[in-house]
């Protein structure tokens, strides 16, 4: 049986109320086009298509913060992506959305402004809380059905995601039925051979709880990143140095050294270290060093070398399934991509489940010319994706499920 509801079992002419993650990284004002703009315009567009009068719902950003702004641009930049008009109106749920709400027609299309411009949105709490905020109570009244495709945001206990399906008939959007499939996998699914995890990125202490967290899940660890650096200092290795404008490594090590030290003792067999590092040299050039030459904690690596992505290529061809959580390097600056993109062809390569996690680690795949389609799945998700990893439960996925 479905966990949830989904679109499938969505009543002809309801009312829609859809809950988008749209949230974005905000260049002079407005949205840079990514990922979930692509993603939950499919979903927008086949509800209207069906002839749904469509309202969204999403945020931007956190109050206090200067990506806390207007949706208004990321109507514009959603219009473009569904291909049909999206209006937009800058209340949450006052009497102008009120307005806009019932002047829309069957599949036309309408965002409300960012949901965290209202007091009820934040901050966390119980469904039965939220259901009962003004937010919830006053809109809900205008709509036969509640979607939820905001997977990345399902680990929030906001209004906008476990209030309304307790007030509403609530539905998986296709975007959150995808996601929850693919994310779910090293805790659902057994696969026939070796589950490998690639583990990078700068949120090494959320990365390292992972691995913790996943014993007897995963077969493989392949290391890059600055969680792989901790690893490397841990095993005795002068690494990880912090350029002076950066505090990525001291801090993470601070909080994450024992239960890396205790993984390395434990499941040292599980887990691949670099052999060799790439930094920046005094004339500008990429150039690689062996793990066992370095001498001092002086310099910023910026990569892992090409022997690591040699060694880390054959446990890749050897997997039934891998799971990545972040870059090897700064794949950004195309002086340091090789890791990243050269652990990346190899899963394209391969015919294993994949999955590729991260906001940011994901937007290599189009920067270096990569086919989306090459992998199982590309998650748009970063919290959530590490939460469903470890088998932890989203608070707006389970409401879905109790409506089912
Ligand atoms: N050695 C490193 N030093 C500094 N930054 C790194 C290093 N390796 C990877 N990164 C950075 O990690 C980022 C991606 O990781 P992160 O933000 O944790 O993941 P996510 O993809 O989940 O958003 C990339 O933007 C990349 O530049
Ligand atoms: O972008 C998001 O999270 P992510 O960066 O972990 O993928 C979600 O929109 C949640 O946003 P929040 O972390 O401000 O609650």
């Amino acid at each position: 049986m479905a966990p949830f509801k989904t679109l499938d079992d969505l009543p002809a002419d309801a009312r829609v109320l859809a809950r988008l993650d749209l949230n974005s990284p905000i260049e002079e004002g407005r949205p840079r086009d990514n990922r979930r703009f692509t993603r939950h315009a499919a979903t927008v567009r086949e509800l209207a298509e069906r002839g749904h009068p469509v309202v969204c719902l999403a945020h931007q950003g956190r109050p206090g913060n200067d990506d806390f702004v207007s949706l208004k641009g990321h109507a514009e930049l959603l219009a473009s992506h569904v291909g049909r008009e999206v209006a937009f109106v800058a209340d949450t749920h006052g009497a102008a959305a009120h307005e806009a709400i019932e002047a829309l027609g069957p599949g036309e299309i309408l965002l409300l402004e960012n949901v965290r411009m209202s007091d009820d949105e934040l901050p966390e709490a119980d469904p039965e809380t939220k259901a009962e905020t003004e937010f919830v109570r006053s809109l809900a009244p205008y709509f036969d059905a509640y979607v939820n495709d905001a997977y990345s945001a399902a680990h929030r206990a906001h209004a906008s995601l476990v209030g309304f399906p307790r007030v509403l008939p609530a539905y998986a959007g296709r975007v959150m039925e995808a996601e929850y499939e693919a994310n779910t996998a090293i805790a659902t699914r057994e696969f026939d051979g070796q589950v490998t995890m690639i583990i990078g990125g700068t949120k090494a202490t959320d990365v390292i709880d992972v691995m913790d967290a996943l014993e007897g899940k995963v077969d493989r660890f392949l290391l890059g990143g600055v969680a792989g650096e901790l690893f490397l200092r841990a095993a005795g290795y002068p690494v990880g140095h912090d350029l002076k404008w950066m505090d990525l490594f001291d801090d993470q090590w601070e909080r994450t050294h024992e239960t890396v030290e205790t993984l390395l003792e434990e499941r040292g067999d599980e887990i691949e270290l670099a052999v060799d590092l790439a930094y920046e040299d005094e004339t500008g050039d990429r150039t690689e060093i062996d793990v066992d030459d370095v001498e001092e904690k002086t310099t910023a690596y910026l990569d892992v070398g090409s022997a690591t992505v040699d060694a880390y290529e054959p446990v890749i061809r050897d997997s039934a399934a891998v799971f990545l959580k972040g870059a090897l390097g700064v794949f950004e600056d195309e002086r340091f991509a090789d890791g990243t993109v050269g652990v990346l062809e190899t899963i394209a390569d391969t015919d294993c489940f994949s999955v590729i996690g991260g906001g940011d680690t994901s937007r290599a795949i189009g920067l270096y010319g990569l086919d989306e389609g090459d992998f199982s799945h590309v998650s748009i998700a970063g919290g959530a994706y590490i939460r469903a990893l470890t088998g932890e439960p989203l608070p707006a996925v389970e409401e879905l499920q109790r409506d089912a």
